[in-house]
């Protein structure tokens, strides 16, 4: 297959590393740099040095770069786009492929940030956005499980590809189920999308909680009720609540919320330190999508009149409103309520 990544981050590098193949070539993969600058140092160096320090890129993968205006042309005779921008960058990428035949696939997880002067009050998931500015394109989403540095090192692991067509779900199967990647199909988008985009917000949770050492019983009851409202708010924005059980749910909060690392659990344990939120940002170096995509969990949680505790919690924490321990004590002080629910 030929297989254009566009956004050589730590997870688009990972993936062009692992659909290209090392040592054995598997397909033809170019691997798309939005900055010339970047590009020249990821050839010259055979290494992404900014974002995946320490892991050569495979001899067969090419490198590109180019204005985002001449995407159209460069991906014309692809047989599958992969958009490995963080959430903010989706918007414009897509806008650029709107017109494409090639089968589309996003990597990003979170929620977008409220568009100004847009009809909707709130942020949208990604396949949101994809049916504003490019309703006729066929796409997905791949999700799951999956640290960046793991799986460029080959290390297994499991993600999920979820389309509402089967021709992308097949593609990204076809391109990426290896060895060493486990592929699985989903046709629940909304379900893989929101557990993408929430376990983000709670990872940050669990990171303070960690950071605080309120102790090993404490996280469970995060990660678990954490899951609860992951799963409220998909349902109730229309996905299936067997889809939060799966990799882009359960799966992917566990990594994260215990996994260090998890950008967005750092985000947490550096809060816990009694770092400014700028400080903690700052110092990743890589996006932590929970930090822009909290307050429009919460808006749209709202909006549906369904209840996110650990979430509202969250957004108080990092707008400031509540410091870490009294986000503990507010969480702790609720009244009793009953399981499951
Ligand atoms: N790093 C990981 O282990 C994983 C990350 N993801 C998700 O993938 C997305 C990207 O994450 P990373 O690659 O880790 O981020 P990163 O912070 O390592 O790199 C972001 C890349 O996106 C580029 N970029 C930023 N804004 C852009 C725009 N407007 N248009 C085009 N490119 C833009 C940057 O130049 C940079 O190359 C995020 O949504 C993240 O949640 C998903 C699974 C694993
Ligand atoms: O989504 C990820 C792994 O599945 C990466 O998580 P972070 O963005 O928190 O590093």
């Amino acid at each position: 297959m030929k297989i254009i990544v566009l956004g050589a981050g730590a997870w688009g590098t990972a993936m062009a590393i692992s659909a290209s193949g090392q040592p054995a070539a598997r397909h033809q993969v170019t691997l798309w740099a939005r900055s010339a600058p970047q590009a020249e140092a990821l050839q010259a160096a055979r290494e992404n040095a900014r974002y995946l320090p320490g892991i050569a890129l495979p001899v067969a993968l090419a490198v590109q770069s180019g204005p985002p205006e001449a995407l159209p042309a460069l991906t014309a005779g692809a047989d599958l786009l992969i958009i490995a921008s963080p959430m903010a960058g989706l918007r414009g990428l897509l806008a650029q492929l709107r017109d494409s035949a090639v089968p589309v696939a996003w990597l990003c997880k979170g929620f977008e940030a409220p568009q100004a002067g847009a009809a909707a009050a709130f942020g949208l998931m990604a396949h949101e956005v994809r049916a504003q500015v490019a309703p006729a394109l066929r796409s997905g989403v791949l999700s799951g499980p999956s640290f960046a540095q793991e799986v460029a090192r080959g290390q297994p692991s499991a993600l999920v590809a979820a389309s509402e067509h089967a021709a992308v779900r097949d593609a990204l199967v076809d391109a990426f189920h290896g060895p060493t990647l486990r592929v699985y199909a989903n046709d629940d988008i909304v379900g893989v999308e929101v557990g993408g985009a929430v376990k983000n917000v709670l990872s940050i949770a669990t990171g303070l909680c960690d950071g605080l050492n309120l102790g090993l019983n404490a996280r469970a009851a995060l990660i678990t009720r954490g899951l609860a409202e992951m799963t409220r708010l998909g349902v109730a924005l229309g996905a299936r609540a067997d889809t939060f059980m799966g990799l882009s749910g359960l799966g992917d909060l566990v990594l994260t919320a215990t996994g260090d690392l998890s950008r967005n659990r750092q985000v947490g344990l550096l809060l816990a330190q009694g770092r400014t939120l700028q400080q903690a940002v700052d110092s990743l170096g890589h996006v932590a999508e929970g930090v822009y995509c909290a307050r429009t969990v919460v808006q749209r949680a709202q909006s549906l009149g369904l209840e996110m505790p650990i979430s509202q919690s969250v957004v108080a924490l990092l707008d400031g409103r509540l410091k870490p321990a009294d986000a503990v004590a507010a969480l702790m002080g609720r009244g009793p309520v009953a399981e499951p629910g």
